[in-house]
């Protein structure tokens, strides 16, 4: 935000009433009305919100960002057939600058459809922290782990994650923090599980893991263990005191549900990336019945093929109720608290909600469009009418795009970078 240390939106839709929002440094200081005369305008940038909504920045809790790249390069295929033969070996491929390339175009597509904060699991984290610390979102990094169950690889991918809690640390970015991603049961040894666990708990940080996304895999673990995955991981103390975001989550038994009510663990629910890789409908009435945590993500633009949570939000309410043949379920509060409250639970932020003393963390939506009017059911649009084309996003307190102009960086550039970086992976 330049060189302001408070910024004030006048006359936006907050919390369902027209009001004022008084950012200091990156937290919310005030909602309400604020008189011009209770600030000092030459310390504070003004944005005047009239005809526009300010929302929490949406929260997106699985993706591997710089997958942007891979956007339509496999598509309509099963997942291991997807994974095995096209994307693994493309992966073989990736270096520092081809990643930080992909993040770039994948942090303004996030900016842009208004997702403030991301949960990843890739490689070359380097190249990731760069492209996130210039562009100026929020996210949690974590270095995607899978040995295959080969020991020297074990070993290899235990001391890469280490390496790259401790080079996350020492950035001291207040928006990047870091977690660990061990990839899921059937790519990963019960050794490195284990390991993971003693990791997550001596630096504090999350763990960030594929869970029971297709029925193949759940079979190949219970061909392997005798147990389905949750079980599984459960009996050898993986989910006990630690915070475990579990992507996908799709075919669950009521075993595995009691298991993860227990264990408080939270789901990235990704009904698009599910869906095309036809890998299923995840429970979620179910789980939102059992008072189990469920936020969005997107997953890779591999299998969704876009970052555009806003969709997910709209998906997830009307799957369910499509499968459930129960118009009432997962309505738009729910489905919209999803992507913003719960996601922030997850990762354990201060934000997901407009509120005094979180982060300022929040997006700024023009009502004025044919598909948001009548401007009265506005949170009622937002979920089943909106496209997710946003005005003005602010993160940490600073405005990264404003009117649709993205601050930073130079648009144009990060395209031509990432069509470079495209024909590497392909050629
Ligand atoms: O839906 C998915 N299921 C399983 N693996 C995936 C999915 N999407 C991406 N990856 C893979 O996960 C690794 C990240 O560390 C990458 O190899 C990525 O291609
Ligand atoms: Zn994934």
């Amino acid at each position: 935000m330049g060189d302001f240390t408070y910024c004030l939106i006048k006359n936006a839709v907050i919390n369902g009433k027209k009001q004022d929002l008084l950012i200091e440094k990156n937290t919310i200081k005030k909602i309400g009305n604020i008189e011009n005369n209770e600030i000092d305008k030459e310390e504070t940038k003004i944005i005047n919100a009239e005809n526009k909504i300010a929302i929490p920045g949406l929260i997106n809790t699985h993706t591997h960002i710089p997958m942007t790249l891979f956007r339509g390069v496999a598509d309509d295929l099963p997942l291991m057939e997807w994974l095995n033969n096209y994307i693994w070996p493309m992966e073989a491929k990736l270096n520092k600058d081809i990643v930080y390339a992909g993040t770039l175009l994948g942090c303004l597509e996030m900016i842009k459809s208004g997702t403030t904060t991301f949960n990843d699991m890739y490689f070359f984290l380097d190249g990731i922290a760069k492209a996130v610390d210039e562009i100026g979102i929020r996210a949690v990094l974590s270095y995607g782990m899978i040995d295959l169950f080969d020991e020297e690889k074990r070993e290899k991918e235990l001391k890469n994650a280490e390496e790259n809690i401790k080079m996350i640390k020492k950035l001291d970015n207040n928006r990047i923090k870091v977690a660990l991603g061990p990839h899921a049961p059937y790519t990963c040894s019960k050794e490195l599980l284990m390991e993971v666990h003693e990791m997550a708990k001596k630096y504090n940080i999350p763990i960030h893991i594929h869970m029971n996304e297709t029925l193949d895999e759940i079979k190949m673990v219970k061909e392997k263990t005798g147990m389905r995955p949750f079980e599984y991981l459960n009996s050898f103390g993986f989910f006990d005191d630690v915070n475990v975001i579990a992507a996908h989550c799709v075919h669950l038994s009521d075993e595995e549900i009691k298991i993860m009510k227990e264990k408080n663990i939270n789901v990235s629910h990704n009904p698009i990336s599910n869906l095309k890789l036809a890998s299923g409908i995840a429970p979620v009435p179910k789980l939102v019945e059992n008072g189990i945590n469920v936020t969005l993500g997107t997953d890779g633009c591999g299998s969704n093929n876009n970052l555009n949570l806003f969709e997910e939000i709209k998906i997830s309410s009307l799957l369910h109720k499509g499968t459930t043949l129960n118009p009432t379920i997962i309505n738009a509060k729910q489905s919209f608290e999803f992507a913003t409250k719960n996601g922030a639970k997850a990762l354990g932020l201060k934000c997901g909600e407009l509120k005094e003393g979180y982060l300022a963390d929040i997006v700024l939506i023009d009502l004025n469009k044919p598909f948001l009017i009548p401007k009265e059911n506005i949170y009622s649009h937002l979920v089943y009418s909106f496209n997710g084309n946003v005005d003005t996003v602010i993160i940490d307190g600073n405005v990264v795009m404003e009117n649709g102009k993205i601050v930073n960086v130079d648009e144009e550039e990060i395209y031509e970078k990432a069509e470079k970086a495209y024909y590497k992976l392909i050629n």
